[in-house]
């Protein structure tokens, strides 16, 4: 944490920069992922979000997984104007399991404060992640109520571990609410769109996006990999 001299002697704190990370798939990126990510941002007071465009779900079938370059593109149109970096860092760190991701982030960025932002249906199936509780133990966790999955959720068997670090929001708020374990989780106005329904109505939207010249919002390196294209580059959101 950075600390700075005042003209009357004393330290100034300064609170470290408070991250949301929403991983996804992103096959494609829609306005639902957007529209959360505001919320949280606004709920959480937090200073950006970034969205961990992942190399494969592990749990998913690679079948009907979009290449990355385009999935990044999709969440780079979805994100414009936005306090939303866009990265595809765990395909540089050679991480596919978030405990992993979350472990290498947090030594990269060691001056950043992170919450991990995921909808009720991954809270659902959430057990079944690679060493879960330790993706707890990283850092708070805000999950977002999702039509068709809060029941789930909230009967999900990571909850009968989880539930008892539950915390209201204006704890969250707090510097010192930032411990882990911590969960909060959070309704908004509920939002039905997702990438299913959309691959379903347009299975050919990967082959409309360019996706040359993109850049990685967080390294700022370039993605690679893409068509040649143009395609809006660099990031939305200030500097890393
Ligand atoms: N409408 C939504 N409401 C709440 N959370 C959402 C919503 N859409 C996506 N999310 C969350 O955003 C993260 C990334 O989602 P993802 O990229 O898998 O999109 P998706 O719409 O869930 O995709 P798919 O339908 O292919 O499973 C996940 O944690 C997911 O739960
Ligand atoms: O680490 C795991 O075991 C794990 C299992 C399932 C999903 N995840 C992560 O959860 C995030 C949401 O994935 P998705 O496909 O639901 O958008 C994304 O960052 C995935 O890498 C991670």
């Amino acid at each position: 944490m950075a600390g700075a001299r005042h003209r009357s002697g004393a330290t100034l704190i300064s609170s470290p920069r408070r991250i949301g990370l929403l991983g996804g798939s992103f096959n494609p990126a829609h306005g639902g992922h957007r529209q959360i990510s505001l919320f949280v941002a606004k709920a959480l007071g937090l200073d950006e979000v970034w969205w961990l465009v992942s190399p494969g779900n592990p749990l998913k079938p690679k079948a009907g997984m979009a290449p990355l370059p385009a999935r990044f593109a999709s969440a780079m149109a979805q994100s414009r104007r936005a306090p939303i970096r866009v990265s595809a860092v765990e395909r540089e760190l050679g991480t596919r399991y978030t405990v992993d991701s979350l472990a290498a982030l947090r030594r990269r960025y060691n001056k950043r404060a992170f919450v991990w932002i995921m909808g009720a249906d991954n809270l659902a199936q959430f057990h079944q992640w690679h060493r879960w509780r330790d993706i707890a133990r990283a850092m708070p966790i805000a999950v977002i109520a999702r039509p068709g999955y809060d029941g789930e959720a909230i009967v999900a068997p990571a909850m009968a571990w989880l539930g008892r670090f539950r915390r209201p929001l204006a704890a969250m708020r707090r510097p010192e609410g930032w411990s882990a374990p911590s969960l909060v989780l959070l309704r908004f106005d509920p939002d039905s769109r997702s990438a299913t329904a959309i691959r379903q109505a347009d299975p050919g939207w990967a082959d409309r996006l360019e996706s040359a010249s993109l850049r990685d919002g967080v390294t700022h390196r370039p993605l690679g990999g893409g068509r040649q294209g143009p395609m809006h580059s660099g990031r939305t959101g200030t500097s890393a």
